[in-house]
């Protein structure tokens, strides 16, 4: 039965090519071996080129039986796995949950970017769908999250397909045993220490006493939701666009376009800000300080700058709105020392490190920020030293060591003022600059790639940066 329904929804939907190559993340458990074995037996024509990627957590005792386990299935299977095991950090993490998923999407993340491929499918299935809506209502957030996890969306340079969404956990439990299919039963979703397990093992029991079908009922209303969230959104996000504007680090508001919309449409405009706020600087904004953009927006003091977040500031100046992010005078620091084999947060969205390869190690909390790096062979300088630009930094241009004044670099690549001033200068103890973070290496920098790779400098960012 699951076969043909998956089998249908593969044609419906189209997710992939006839032998597209697609990374599918196994942990051994019954959802995605039985993920698994549906794949790798979907008709030929419909049939994906699969890989495999686990992460090894090692957070329970049986963690690397279950890596060789995945390892030697897919081995007997003949499809490509790729393995890791989460070793370092742990202790320094509060909510082990989330970095241990930060660190399996970081890895599917490097494998898609290192095989080429742009499709991530997961074993998500509809019991997972009803515990997620049922945890974010009970946790208060936004409408929009409500409609739970999507069965598609973009991840990296790709997308992230979940073909199991709509089918039940008792159906997957039932192909596993049909078809004698091995997996691990994973012990630690007995642990109610975890909301998601007790709402699995107590609350969604109860409710279900109640009235048995509430699980379809939570899916009719979460269908509704979306259907009724598309349709505002052909409405207001047209006007949302119109009166508000993302500059970097900075939001501007059209406040006078604003007060012009609907008490409704400015509700959905403050919802679509929130949610750009959280997708471009990370920042979560509370009902609240949601509720205060708004009083602010409609206020009829003409100008004023009230603090909203942390160093985020609304700033009202007659017909425009701003909010955006004040750096404390005292806690911006320009200049930073960076010895072989360390790690320096230059801000608190930035990481800079220097290391030898074999050495190479970072923070827990940034895993999931992106990067740019640069590799070398020779060990130039003890330290390098990270700042920002002073008036005469050059960066040398070629192999005829023909130099251009950074200021001018920037102007000739016609690099907006605000990210200019958000640059670093990377130097070694030659006083040469190495790096202009994050534009461009100089040319003296740029490696034999038939030499040996010894040495990096990385520079973790938070996105948009
Ligand atoms: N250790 C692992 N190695 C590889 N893939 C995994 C691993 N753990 C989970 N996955 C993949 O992620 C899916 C979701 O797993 P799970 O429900 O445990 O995670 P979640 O944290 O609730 O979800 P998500 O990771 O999407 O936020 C699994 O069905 C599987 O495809």
């Amino acid at each position: 039965m699951l076969e043909k329904k998956l089998l249908k929804e593969v044609k419906e939907n189209q997710w992939w090519k006839k032998e597209e190559k697609i990374l599918v993340g196994v942990s051994g458990g019954v959802d995605s071996m039985v993920l698994l074995d549906l794949l790798l037996n979907l008709p030929a024509e419909y049939r994906p080129k699969v890989h495999v990627a686990h992460i090894n957590h090692q957070l329970r005792e049986i963690s690397d039986e279950e890596e060789a386990f995945v390892m030697q299935y897919c081995l007997n299977h003949q499809v490509p796995v790729f393995t890791t095991t989460w070793s370092e950090g742990k202790e320094i993490t509060s909510n082990i949950e989330q970095a241990a998923r930060d660190i399996r999407y970081l890895f599917f993340h490097e494998i898609m970017g290192k095989k080429g491929i742009n499709k991530l499918v997961t074993a998500h299935h509809r019991n997972d769908q009803v515990e997620t809506i049922l945890m974010r209502l009970l946790n208060g957030n936004s409408l929009q999250s409500l409609t739970g996890i999507q069965q598609v969306r973009a991840f990296g340079n790709g997308e992230i397909i979940r073909p199991l969404l709509l089918q039940k956990k008792d159906w997957l439990y039932e192909y596993a045993i049909e078809r004698d299919i091995p997996y691990y039963e994973d012990e630690s979703n007995k642990d109610l220490t975890y909301m998601r397990n007790r709402l699995r093992t107590k609350i969604i029991p109860d409710l279900k006493a109640e009235n048995s079908r509430v699980e379809e009922h939570l899916l009719w209303f979460r269908d509704d939701l979306h259907i009724s969230l598309a349709l505002i959104e052909e409405v207001v996000r047209p006007k949302y666009e119109a009166c508000v504007c993302f500059l970097g680090n900075a939001f501007k508001i059209d406040v006078e376009l604003f007060m012009s919309y609907s008490s409704k449409e400015q509700h959905f405009i403050l919802n679509y800000l929130s949610e750009a706020f959280q997708k471009e600087k990370d920042v979560s904004l509370s009902r609240r300080q949601q509720q205060q953009i708004w009083q602010n927006l409609l206020s009829e003091r003409p100008n004023f700058d009230y603090p909203l977040k942390e160093q985020w500031y609304f700033k009202k100046d007659y017909q425009q709105a701003l909010i955006y992010l004040k750096n404390k005078p005292s806690e911006v620091k320009d200049s930073f020392n960076v010895s072989l084999n360390e790690g320096k947060y230059l801000s608190k969205e930035e990481w800079f490190g220097f290391f030898e390869v074999d050495k190479y190690c970072i923070p827990q909390e940034i895993t999931s920020w992106d990067k740019h790096e640069m590799t070398f062979s020779e060990l130039l300088s003890e330290t390098i030293t990270v700042r920002k630009r002073l008036p005469g930094d050059r960066l040398i241009l070629n192999e005829k060591g023909q130099k251009k004044k950074i200021s001018r670099y920037f102007i000739d690549e016609k690099i907006a003022t605000a990210k200019r001033d958000s640059a670093w200068v990377v130097k070694d103890q030659e006083d040469i600059v190495k790096w202009l973070l994050p534009f461009r290496e100089s040319y003296l920098s740029i490696r034999d790639e038939t030499a040996k790779i010894q040495y990096k400098l990385v520079y973790y960012y938070k996105k948009d940066k």
